[in-house]
């Protein structure tokens, strides 16, 4: 029996997790931690060692009890639907499990047969979609790490799943393997899914994600579109021509509001508001220096998340 769709469920919202906790002993690796994740969406999930990441994957996976909180999954509680939701997610969170000494397909079709009710053309279908297809004849044992990894997705894939949880999807890959899964990854959610990805990789989650969640502790500390969190702050930048630079640094450094001026890769780095850039001008224009630029600071999601995270690791 299909169960019903909560009459929660907002909209596209595909995961949702309420005052989710877990206390390992007195240590809490997870602290009511309120995630939301939709359709469509890559959503990234960052954090340094030990910050709780794979703990609450594990609570996503019912693999690890909560001990305090709610996680709703397609508009249905976890605790109560666990197989309805399970079935409908496709989760890679270590190197999956494949016989060494049979294809690719062959791989996927004992996968097949073991899940029940997928059509022989759906293994074509994955494989496609993994590029993996022409190699699918091939020894598993026979396969690069990235074409491991790809036929991982594929074996995803098979149940069509509307969730996927992958956890460092590109570790070990060499660039063109992790540039190919960097490619699928958003091409994936937007055949109407959602992707959770787990990575220490910050670049990746940059490229990859539309929003990020970065935990500390067990605790967020942040949770908004990469977009909005790469230009939050309060910083401008401004380029004058090299003999202007210490002149002009001085003319902003006496400005009440500013706070700091620095000159970084031939820019002056204005901790000002953002929306102010009409004032620097004219601040500048009055000594008669001209910026030929004046624009927000686009931060790295590595500056935001040292800030952040106070300089802490994040392998
Ligand atoms: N089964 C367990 N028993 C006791 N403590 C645990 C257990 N699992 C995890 N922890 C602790 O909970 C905290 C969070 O660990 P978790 O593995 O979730 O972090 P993580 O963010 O995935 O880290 P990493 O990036 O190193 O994998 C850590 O302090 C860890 O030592």
């Amino acid at each position: 029996m299909t169960p019903e769709i909560s009459p929660h469920l907002n909209g596209d919202v595909i995961l949702r997790t309420s005052g989710l906790t877990k206390y390992f002993g007195t240590l809490a690796a997870v602290k009511n931690l309120n995630l939301e994740l939709r359709k469509g969406e890559v959503f990234g999930f960052l954090g340094p060692n030990g910050a709780g990441k794979s703990t609450t994957v594990g609570m996503l996976l019912n693999l690890i009890a909560p001990t305090a909180g709610e996680i709703e999954i397609f508009g249905l509680k976890l605790e109560e639907h666990r197989w309805p939701i399970l079935r409908r997610i496709g989760a890679i969170i270590e190197e999956p499990a494949f016989y060494p000494y049979l294809s690719g397909w062959d791989n996927l079709e004992a996968l097949s047969k073991s899940i029940g009710d997928v059509p022989l053309t759906k293994i074509k279908e994955v494989l496609e979609r993994v590029n993996l297809f022409d190699r699918s004849r091939d020894r598993y044992q026979t396969y690069s790490m990235g074409m491991k990894q790809r036929l991982g997705i594929a074996a995803a894939l098979l149940r069509d799943p509307e969730l996927i949880i992958l956890d460092e999807p590109t570790n070990g890959l060499d660039p063109a393997g992790t540039k190919e899964i960097r490619d699928l990854i958003p091409e994936l959610a937007h055949e109407n899914r959602a992707v959770f990805l787990c990575s220490h990789l910050l670049h990746e989650v940059e490229l990859v994600c539309d929003r990020v969640a970065i935990i500390k502790k067990g605790n967020m500390i942040a949770n908004a579109q990469v977009r909005e969190l790469l230009t939050t702050g309060q910083v401008l930048q401004v380029r004058v021509v090299d003999s202007d630079i210490t002149a002009a640094s001085d003319v902003l450094k006496n400005l009440p509001w500013i706070h700091s001026v620095k000159s970084e890769n031939g820019y002056l780095v204005v901790d000002a508001p953002k929306e102010s850039g009409a004032q620097v001008n004219k601040a500048l224009a009055e000594k008669n220096i001209f910026a030929s630029e004046i624009v927000p600071h686009v931060a790295s999601l590595e500056d935001i998340f040292l800030e952040l995270t106070g300089g802490e690791s994040h392998d």
